[in-house]
């Protein structure tokens, strides 16, 4: 621990800063995320599959590691970039140290940089690739390698392998959790509304889905290009055709936009943290919302029967979408939260009036 470490940026730039958790090197696709708390969500949210995550907030760790707030059972992320972790944790919930889990996890770790500084540069060149090396020996040739860097086959790298149950205390649905990496909060929301939760792999078809007999399909959140899950993008077209009911969150919201002729793009630098507000275009409300994404739904050329229904109100793109032909809506940002604020959870409670007005199980 406190071994001196670099980091080399694709453009070039390098910062020095110092060891914690797993040695070694390594490439990945470099983010930033400007949340003030929640750092055991970020670091167990499946999205981050491949990045490099950076800390703008710059205390780290101070209350320790505490598996009940998990978003997921492992850590995804390819390394991660603080100001300054926390050594000595205070916590009563707390079970360790960010340094011991690191070394569980197999993660990457280094403190000591400029988070605000890189961050800076991201936010000015856009999202880059970057590499964590023992030495510059070698930086010139890493500068030209780590361009070729790319995330592919995100989902499949963390969806869950089985078909699983988690019944409701008291059963009013059955839904059934489309695990394109999907973060726990989710499934926790559905429960406590009084639906039973069938977890189903990414590769699952629309017909296995289908004689599951569920009452909807919420499409979760996960990482990489959206575009590149073609397979699923027929499938989920599938699931509209049969007029299930469907809500979509995050890479959910971008797929289910894609099956019905939407198309998406890559954002400069993403929307990562838990003070993004985004506007409801109905009521011109506007709501704080905790973001983590790299993508984003075009906004133009959209086919007839997409209305957007969510705005971001910092840059104008594309944050929820609802359909006017299929019982079908989604959002880009994280209703579920976990971290951040809890304004958009009635969201869940518009799904189930959704299963109720298109009842389908029902009407098998
Ligand atoms: N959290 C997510 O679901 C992220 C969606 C997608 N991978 C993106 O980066 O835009």
């Amino acid at each position: 621990m406190g071994k001196t470490v670099y980091l080399i940026l694709e453009n070039g730039r390098v910062f020095e800063g110092k060891r914690f958790g797993l040695s070694g090197e390594v490439t990945g696709e470099i983010v930033f995320t400007t949340g003030m708390c929640g750092y055991l969500e970020t670091l167990t949210d499946p999205s981050y599959y491949g990045q490099i995550v950076v800390q703008t907030f710059p205390l780290i760790g101070n209350y320790g590691v505490i598996p009940s707030d998990f978003e997921s059972t492992k850590v995804s992320i390819k390394a991660y970039i603080v100001r300054e972790w926390c050594q000595e944790p205070s916590n009563y919930r707390s079970e360790g140290s960010l340094d011991t889990f690191f070394k569980e996890q197999g993660i990457i770790g280094i403190y000591g940089i400029d988070t605000r500084e890189l961050t800076k540069v991201i936010r000015e060149s856009g999202v880059m690739n970057a590499r964590i090396a023992d030495s510059l020996e070698e930086k010139d040739k890493w500068v030209e390698a780590i361009r070729d860097y790319r995330i592919v086959d995100a989902v499949n790298a963390v969806s869950c392998e089985q078909i699983s149950e988690e019944k409701a205390e008291k059963e009013q649905y059955r839904v059934v959790l489309w695990d394109f990496g999907a973060k726990q909060n989710i499934k926790r929301q559905l429960l406590r509304r009084g639906c039973t939760v069938i977890t189903v792999p990414g590769k699952t078809t629309a017909a296995d889905i289908l004689a599951l007999q569920p009452d909807g399909v919420m499409l979760s959140n996960g990482p990489g290009d959206p575009a590149e899950n073609v397979g699923i993008i027929k499938e989920i077209q599938k699931l509209c055709e049969a007029r299930m009911p469907i809500f979509g969150i995050c890479l959910g919201h971008q797929l289910l936009a894609l099956s019905q002729g939407g198309k998406t793009f890559k954002l400069k630098y993403g929307h990562r943290g838990a003070n993004q507000p985004v506007i409801d275009l109905k009521t011109r409300r506007v709501y704080i919302t905790s973001q983590n994404h790299g993508y984003a739904v075009s906004g133009k050329n959209l086919p007839p029967h997409i209305r957007i229904a969510f705005e971001n109100a910092n840059d104008g793109t594309c944050e929820g979408i609802s359909y006017r032909d299929i019982p079908a809506f989604s959002v880009q940002f994280h209703p579920e939260a976990a971290a951040g604020p809890q304004d958009t959870m009635f969201l869940f409670d518009r799904f189930l009036q959704l299963m109720d007005e298109n009842s389908f199980r029902k009407a098998l």
